[in-house]
C-alpha cells in the first residue's frame, strides 16, 4: 500500500519544515547562526532582487549537508537535441497549428526527463528576463544520480501521460495526470518515471506564478490557495561519486558533476518553494444567465507582465463544469485575439473540437489568428435544445496564453512530423447562412 505524501497547504505562505529524523535542525529565531544544528550550512535561494516590495519578496533559507557551491565546473553538454531558444530557426508561421499527440520514445530507448525536453514554440530571451518557452516532455525513464535545474526561468509542469515521482531540495512530491507542478527558478530536482510518460511546461523567464485577482468574485473561488501543496523537508544522506547536476542556462544545457546528492536539505523555511495543484479542486465560475465568459474566468495561475492585467502567461483550463446559459450559442466564440494561444489535451476532448485535437497533442493560434469552433461544433451547438448540461466530463484541456507573439520551432514545425497540415480545413465546411429572412 502506498504511504500517502506529506504537505504543507497554502499559497505563498511563509513555511518551515524539518525532517523528523532531525529535530531541532531549523535555527530558532534567526537565519544564520555562528553554527547551525548538527554542523548543517546555512544557504538562502532568492526568487527575487532582495529589495523586491514585501509582497513581491521571495526567498527561502535551507540548511542542507553540503552548500550547493561544492560542484566541479558546469561543462556545455548537447543531450536535449530539441530544446532550444533560438526563435529564428524557421520561418514565421501565422497559421493555425494543430499537433497529433507528440511520440513517447520506444521501450528500447532510454530517454529521461531532460533528455526528453523538446521544445515547441516561444518567445522572448532568458538573458532579458522576459519570454516564454513551452515545452513538452515525451521520456520512459526515471533520472538517476542526476538533477536540473531552470537558471532561465519557473517551470510549469502539466503531465498528460504517467505519474511523476519529482524529489526537490524542499522533499518529495508526487504528480499525475490532472494535477500540475510549479518548480521555480533555480530549484534542483530529479523526476523519475513509471513508464511511458508525456506532459507539458510552460516556462516563463520574467518572474513567478500567482494567483489571479479575483475582483468581484470575492474572496473565494477559482484556485483556492489552501488546495496548493508543497513538500516537506526529507534529506538524503548521500555520497554519490558522480552526481551531475544540469542547469539550463540561457537556453543551453551545462553539466556540473559533484560527489554527493543534492537532496540533502534537512530543514528549511521561506516562501519560495515548489508546489503542486490538482486540477480537480478548481471551483468553476461561469455564466448562469446568458452568453460564453471569456476564458479568463478559468485561470488557475498568472505570471503577470508590468503591464497591468496582461500576462505574460495564463495558465487556463477548462473542466467538468455545467453549462446552462439560455438563447446562447454556448462553445467558444469565434475570435481574433491579440494574446497567444497554446493548448493541450489532458483528458478526453475538447468542445469546440471533438475530433482532432487529441490528447497529448496540442494547438498555437497565434496573435491574431482566426479560430473557433470546427464546423460540426458549429452545427450541432447552433441547433441544440439548451437545457442545462454537464460539459466536458472526464475531459481536461487546458491553455497557455501569452501576450507575447510566440515562433515555432523547427522541432515544432517540422522534425516532430506531428503537425496537422490539414488542420484548416476544419473550418472550411462552415456554410454561408445569410439569408432575406430575418428568421432563419
Ligand atoms: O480558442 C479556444 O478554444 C480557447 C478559448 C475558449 C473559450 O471558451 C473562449 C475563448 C478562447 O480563446
Ligand atoms: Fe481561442
Amino acid at each position: 500500500m502506498s504511504v500517502k505524501q506529506p504537505y504543507l497547504s497554502g499559497f505563498g505562505s511563509e513555511f518551515s519544515s524539518e525532517d523528523p529524523r532531525r529535530p531541532g535542525a531549523l535555527p530558532v529565531g534567526q537565519n544564520s547562526p555562528q553554527r547551525c544544528p548538527y554542523g548543517l550550512y546555512a544557504e538562502q535561494l532568492s526568487g527575487s532582487a532582495f529589495t523586491a516590495p514585501r509582497t513581491e519578496n521571495k526567498r527561502s533559507w535551507l540548511y542542507r549537508i553540503r552548500p550547493s557551491v561544492v560542484h566541479q565546473p558546469f561543462k556545455k553538454i548537447d543531450i536535449a537535441k530539441y530544446l532550444t531558444h533560438n526563435w529564428d530557426e524557421v520561418e514565421p508561421d501565422p497559421n493555425q497549428s494543430r499537433w497529433l499527440p507528440f511520440d513517447i520514445p520506444p521501450a528500447d530507448q532510454k530517454v529521461d526527463f531532460v533528455r526528453g525536453l523538446h521544445t515547441v514554440c516561444g518567445a522572448g530571451d532568458p538573458r532579458a528576463r522576459h519570454g516564454l518557452a513551452i515545452h513538452v516532455y515525451l521520456c520512459n525513464t526515471s533520472m538517476d544520480k542526476s538533477a536540473f535545474y531552470s537558471n532561465d526561468g519557473d517551470l510549469l509542469i502539466v503531465p498528460q501521460q504517467g505519474n511523476l515521482k519529482i524529489t526537490t531540495e524542499f522533499g518529495i512530491m508526487k504528480i499525475c495526470p490532472n494535477e500540475i507542478a510549479v518548480i521555480q527558478l533555480g530549484m534542483r530536482f530529479a523526476v523519475e518515471v513509471e513508464g511511458p510518460s508525456r506532459g507539458y511546461i510552460l516556462e516563463v523567464f520574467d518572474g513567478h506564478f500567482k494567483l489571479p485577482d479575483l475582483g468581484p468574485i470575492g474572496a473565494n473561488g477559482l484556485a483556492n490557495p489552501r488546495d496548493f501543496l508543497t513538500p516537506v523537508a526529507c534529506y538524503q544522506d548521500e555520497d554519490v561519486p558522480g552526481f551531475k547536476i544540469i542547469n539550463k542556462y540561457q537556453g543551453a544545457l551545462f553539466e556540473a558533476v559533484q560527489n554527493h546528492s543534492p537532496f540533502d536539505v534537512v530543514a528549511w523555511h521561506g516562501n519560495y518553494v515548489p508546489y503542486k495543484y490538482d486540477l480537480s479542486n478548481f471551483m468553476v465560475i461561469n455564466s448562469v444567465s446568458f452568453d460564453h465568459c471569456d476564458p479568463s474566468i478559468f485561470t488557475v495561475l498568472t505570471c503577470p507582465s508590468t503591464k497591468p492585467g496582461v500576462a505574460i502567461a495564463d495558465f487556463v483550463i477548462f473542466p467538468p463544469r455545467w453549462s446552462v446559459q439560455e438563447n446562447t450559442f454556448r462553445p467558444p466564440y469565434y475570435h481574433r485575439n491579440c494574446m497567444s494561444e497554446f493548448m493541450g489535451l489532458i483528458l478526453g476532448s475538447y468542445e469546440a473540437k471533438e475530433d482532432g485535437f487529441l490528447a497529448g497533442g496540442a494547438s498555437l493560434h497565434s496573435m491574431m489568428t482566426p479560430h473557433g469552433p470546427d464546423s460540426q461544433c458549429f452545427d450541432a451547438a447552433s441547433n441544440a435544445t439548451l437545457v442545462p448540461q454537464k460539459i466536458a466530463v472526464g475531459t481536461q484541456a487546458f491553455m497557455f496564453e501569452s501576450s507575447l507573439s510566440m515562433a515555432i520551432t523547427r522541432w515544432g514545425l517540422q522534425t516532430c512530423q506531428k503537425r496537422d497540415a490539414k488542420y484548416y480545413e476544419c473550418w472550411q465546411k462552415l456554410p454561408k447562412l445569410f439569408s432575406d429572412n430575418i428568421q432563419v
